[in-house]
């Protein structure tokens, strides 16, 4: 008990075993075990986390409030494991050189991220944070010396957290193994693994001593997919990938056991299979009810946006509508169906939001192709499936008359003008200025997937060259993360101040792995506009 008292967060004894009671409640507390479970390091972080759990809100109403907390995961050691002949399968086109994504490139978004959620954690100690000595101790996950933000919250280090419990590591690893196809004697092995440790094994698939036992789940750096805050419930995924299957158990069982999500746990969406699914001969997906984060988006305190894609099946889409009506959760959700296709594998892909009033989009997804029936060529040969994209609206009140957009940019024009009142004309930014062939180059390296730090700052590739144009154009300063990181260190900026701006962030490993920081970001709370 004595290095319990000495714990600087500490107050009394009384608070920890409350504290220990409500957070892990299958912990034996009398048992000199629980003793050993709670070392110092782990009474410290989470008495810390449960200060932080009396003020900790979920809650996103938008997708352009001011960003308060986020998760996010830091490329870890499982990218540097993807090989070529994996790399498709584990939804990367390309391998991608670790040290690079780490410090040249994902740093930035850590740095830039600090100085926006919890400036006191990096302004003033930049210097020091990036010294040579420091060894980039600040931005490893489960280094004494990483950041450990409350606000830019570490997926890698909630798993180590939850893990501290016996019982839940317990079912954990032997949910893992299952899917994994793990021994018995691994699951053993695994089960009797300290918590860190195994929260690394969890996402690298490599044990410490780098012998590999499972794949890596490479896209968990995509945290977006994973969930999604809506008001104050999470709807979680349902993924089309079995490259992703490991990443959403691991994240169900965090928002179902982790302390921080406490109050939360009725507010937790998940998404059954229906009995057809079952049914039905063969394998086909005819019923499968997929659904992943980069698909659905806030875009009204009222209102959600789903894509049907090559990722959110219709059944998927349906069910996640019955859940959020039958739980008051929205009144209204539209459903965008974009064409199945590996380049547009979310709807967040075609498509973000930059204010209220702005929005970036790839031109043949805001307007779908002219199609003319009278063309020989159809008279010859069957007409060619068309990559329509369509909008249509439910709202829990008229559920029996869906109300159809002419096309994917009259509804976001609705959006920035009905349901945001914008008192300014909407403006569309597109993909590579609109113009062959950038606008898909530019929309296959993310010049689509923008995310919002607060309404009009938002980050994107620096490869986008033709986009960046448009968005000048659209009177819009450009700034590179790195001039802009010195300036809000030496006080020239200040993040309050800051307006209408498109960040520029390193990216030629980063967009190897096919996402944007969009994808790399699943907010838990953001500002009401
Ligand atoms: N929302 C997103 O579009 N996320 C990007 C996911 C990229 C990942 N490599 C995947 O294919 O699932």
């Amino acid at each position: 008990m004595v290095f319990l008292m000495a714990s600087k967060h500490l107050t009394s004894d009384t608070r920890l075993t409350e504290y220990k009671r409500m957070s892990y409640p299958n912990s034996n507390l009398s048992s000199p075990f629980s003793y050993l479970i709670f070392s110092d390091s782990f009474v410290t972080t989470n008495l810390f986390m449960s200060e932080q759990n009396l003020n900790f809100k979920v809650n996103v109403n938008t997708e352009i409030g001011r960003l308060r907390k986020l998760l996010i995961h830091s490329p870890d050691s499982g990218l540097g494991k993807v090989v070529p002949s994996k790399a498709q399968d584990w939804l990367f086109e390309d391998i991608v050189h670790l040290d690079t994504i780490r410090k040249g490139e994902y740093d930035y978004y850590i740095k830039l991220l600090m100085y926006f959620l919890d400036p006191n954690k990096i302004k003033g100690k930049l210097a020091e944070i990036d010294s040579e000595e420091a060894n980039r101790n600040f931005y490893k996950p489960n280094h004494p010396e990483f950041h450990n933000s409350t606000a830019v919250i570490e997926i890698q280090n909630l798993l180590s957290e939850m893990l501290e419990d016996e019982s839940i590591r317990k079912k954990l690893v032997a949910a893992v193994c299952a899917i994994e196809g793990c021994t018995y004697k691994v699951q053993i092995e695994l089960t009797q693994t300290p918590a860190k440790e195994l929260a690394e094994i969890f996402i690298s698939g490599t044990l410490a001593n780098d012998t590999m036992i499972f794949a890596p789940i490479p896209n968990l750096i995509f945290t977006r997919d994973v969930g999604t805050t809506i008001n104050n419930h999470i709807l979680l995924n349902k993924p089309a990938k079995k490259a992703r299957v490991r990443e959403t158990l691991l994240m169900r069982y965090i928002f179902f056991n982790h302390p921080l999500f406490e109050g939360y746990r009725n507010n937790i969406l998940e998404i059954p299979d229906v009995t057809m699914h079952f049914l039905r001969p063969g394998d086909e997906p005819a019923f499968s009810t997929t659904l992943e984060g980069g698909d659905v988006m806030m875009v009204s305190p009222n209102h959600v946006l789903i894509g049907c894609s090559e990722r959110t099946s219709e059944h998927g889409a349906n069910e996640a509508i019955k859940l959020l009506f039958d739980q008051n959760v929205v009144e209204k959700v539209t459903v965008v169906k974009i064409p199945n296709k590996r380049d547009y594998m979310h709807l967040d892909t075609v498509f973000t939001q930059v204010k209220r009033n702005t929005w970036v989009i790839l031109n043949s997804i805001a307007h779908s192709p002219k199609y003319n029936p009278y063309e020989p060529i159809n008279f010859l040969k069957e007409p060619e499936k068309l990559e329509a994209t369509t909008a249509i609206q439910f709202t829990k009140a008229n559920p029996q008359e869906p109300k159809h957009f002419e096309h994917v940019e009259a509804l976001l024009n609705d959006i920035s003008q009905n349901d945001l009142k914008s008192t300014e004309p909407t403006k569309i930014i597109y993909s590579g200025n609109n113009t062959f062939p950038y606008d898909s180059r530019e929309q296959w390296t993310d010049s689509c997937n923008l995310l919002a730090i607060k309404e009009g700052v938002v980050l994107g590739y620096d490869r986008n060259d033709k986009t960046v144009e448009a968005f000048k154009a659209a009177g819009f300063d450009v700034v590179d993360v790195k001039d802009l990181i010195q300036d809000l260190e030496s006080g020239k900026v200040n993040t309050e101040t800051i307006t209408d701006t498109l960040i520029l962030m390193p990216s030629a490993e980063l967009s190897r792995a096919r996402g944007g920081f969009h994808c790399m970001s699943l907010p838990i709370l953001r500002d009401n506009l």
